[in-house]
């Protein structure tokens, strides 16, 4: 269960989230609304990426501030940006950089980059330099360099925005059927129809919260596209 008690956040003297009270339990969360309503800033409090100015944020009891570290460990974040997060020269190898504090032999490592890798229709690509490998197979091996963790939680920045059709029908397939928590920040509206909670950002604030259609619908409301 993430919490945020009184959240606000400023950049600077520049606010962006005010006074915000949530509890996050369900299954699938997407977050909506404008560019700059303050969606990525609220995405990164959740595994302390961000501090909030002011309130507190928990993730199962451990706060941001105190146990940044710990919260880290449980919820994964992928950013937009593959390339924030590629920090290895080959996609093999960076799938397995994220291991290195797993306590695992060599031997399991290989096998848990090797499924992973297979999940995500890279297996062909384990030893191609990832600097070279095309936007959307940069974002793939993103979010299989975050989920090879096996965090509780997993915290999605945009992920489908370099993908073509297919491969972004495929992340949202994949999305659905996993079993840990996902929060997804997205512009793709029709990915969020059917989230149990999707949450609509407006100007710092959380304009509404309730059921995908509904949100969609407040949302496109909200900006006059309705
Ligand atoms: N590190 C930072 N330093 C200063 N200002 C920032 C920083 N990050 C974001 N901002 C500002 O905070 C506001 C909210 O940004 P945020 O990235 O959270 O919005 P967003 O809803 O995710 O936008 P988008 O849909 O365009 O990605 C914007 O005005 C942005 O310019």
């Amino acid at each position: 269960m993430i919490r945020l008690d009184a959240v606000s956040h400023r950049y600077g003297d520049h606010p962006v989230l005010a006074d915000i009270d949530l509890e996050l339990g369900e299954r699938r969360i997407a977050v909506i609304g404008a560019n700059g309503s303050g969606k990525s800033t609220l995405a990164r409090l959740l595994n302390g990426l961000v501090v909030p100015t002011s309130g507190r944020v928990s993730v199962d009891g451990l706060d941001t501030r105190r146990d940044g570290a710990a919260v880290r460990r449980r919820v994964g974040f992928v950013f937009t940006d593959p390339d924030a997060q590629i920090v290895m020269p080959t996609v093999g190898e960076d799938v397995e950089f994220s291991l290195r504090r797993q306590g695992l032999d060599a031997g399991q490592r290989a096998e848990r980059v090797a499924d992973v890798l297979a999940r995500f229709g890279l297996a062909g690509l384990a030893d191609r330099p990832a600097h070279l490998l095309s936007g959307g197979q940069k974002q793939l091996l993103a979010l299989a360099a975050v989920l090879v963790t096996e965090p509780d939680v997993l915290v999605c920045d945009e992920p489908t925005t370099l993908l073509d059709l297919r491969n972004a029908a495929r992340i949202a397939a994949m999305l659905a059927a996993l079993p840990q928590q996902v929060v997804l920040v997205t512009h793709q509206l029709d990915l969020v129809l059917d989230y149990e909670r999707v949450l609509v950002v407006d100007e710092g604030r959380i304009a509404y919260d309730g059921a995908g259609s509904e949100a969609v619908e407040r949302y496109r409301a909200l900006v006059g596209a309705s």
